[in-house]
C-alpha cells in the first residue's frame, strides 16, 4: 500500500515544478509522478533533481513498442533509480516480459529493481468509446481483468486502472498486486477529461493500492491544503 497520493507532476518546465513546490513544507517528502510532459523537455536530470530533493519517483512514460526495443529502453531507465515505471498492456505479453527482464537487467548491481505495472484501459476511456474506437466487442471490465491477468503471468507488479476495476483485479491475481488508481477525484470535483473517476475514500474501499492525482492538486490555490486533505480521505480516516 503506498500511504501518500501520488502527485502527478504535469508541468512544462522544472522553473514550474519548483514553484509548485515551494507551496509544500520542505521536510515532506513526496511521492511524485513524472510523465511524458515533462520527461520530454526536461529529460532524466528531472528525475534526479526530484530525487536529490528527497522524493519517490513514478516515471509514467508508458512503453509501447516491440519486446527488443522495450527491454533495450527498461534496461537504461533502470538506472535513474525510480521506484515504479509503466507500459502499456497492449504491447503485449512478450513485450512485457521483456519489460520486467530490461529493469533487472539494468539493476544488477543494485538489485533495486523498479516495479513495473501495465496500464490496462486508461482512465480516460469509457466503455463505449473502447468499444467503437479500439472494436473491442468485451466489456471495459472484461478488457482490464484480461491485461491484468496477462500483466500478472508476464511477471509485472499490477496495473494501471480505475479504482472501480481493483476489486475484481485482486481477485483473479492477489492482494499484493498493485492496482495504481488515477482518476481520482475528490467529492465535487469536476472530472476533466477523466471518465472512470472515484473519490479518494472511495478508491481505498475498492481496494487500489496507490492513487493518482494531478489536477486537483496542481491547479488548486493552496496546493499543500489539498494534498492533506486528498491524504486524509485516502487513508479514510475522515470518516
Ligand atoms: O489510465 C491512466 C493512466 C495514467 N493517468 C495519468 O494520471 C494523471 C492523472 O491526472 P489528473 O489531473 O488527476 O486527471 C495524469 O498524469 C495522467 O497521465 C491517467 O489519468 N489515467
Amino acid at each position: 500500500m503506498i500511504e501518500r497520493p501520488i502527485i502527478a507532476l504535469d508541468f512544462a518546465t522544472k522553473s514550474e515544478i519548483q514553484t509548485f513546490l515551494n507551496k509544500f513544507p520542505t521536510d515532506e517528502s513526496l511521492f511524485v509522478k513524472v510523465g511524458m510532459e515533462i520527461f520530454y523537455q526536461e529529460g532524466p536530470a528531472i528525475v534526479r533533481w526530484l530525487k536529490e530533493k528527497g522524493h519517490d519517483i513514478f516515471l509514467d512514460l508508458k512503453l509501447h513498442d516491440i519486446p527488443n526495443t522495450v527491454q533495450r529502453s527498461m534496461k537504461g531507465l533502470a538506472k535513474m533509480g525510480v521506484s515504479i515505471t509503466t507500459v502499456q498492456a497492449a504491447g503485449g505479453f512478450e513485450m512485457m516480459q521483456q519489460a520486467k527482464e530490461g529493469l533487472k537487467e539494468g539493476t544488477m548491481e543494485t538489485k533495486n529493481v523498479p516495479q513495473v505495472i501495465a496500464v490496462t484501459q486508461l482512465t480516460s476511456t469509457s466503455q463505449e468509446q473502447m468499444q467503437k474506437e479500439q472494436l473491442v466487442q468485451a466489456t471495459l471490465e472484461e478488457s482490464v481483468l484480461h491485461y491484468a491477468k496477462s500483466a500478472q503471468k508476464a511477471g509485472l507488479d499490477g496495473v494501471v486502472c480505475s479504482a472501480w476495476e481493483a476489486q475484481k483485479i485482486h481477485e483473479i491475481t492477489t492482494k499484493e498486486f498493485m492496482c495504481l488508481s488515477p482518476g481520482i477525484r475528490p467529492q465535487g470535483s469536476t472530472t476533466d477529461d477523466q471518465k472512470r473517476v472515484v473519490t479518494p475514500y472511495k478508491a481505498r474501499e475498492l481496494g487500489a493500492n496507490a492513487i493518482v492525482v494531478g489536477r486537483p492538486i496542481t491547479l488548486a490555490d493552496d496546493p499543500y491544503e489539498v494534498y492533506q486533505m486528498i491524504k486524509t480521505d485516502w487513508r479514510n480516516k475522515n470518516k
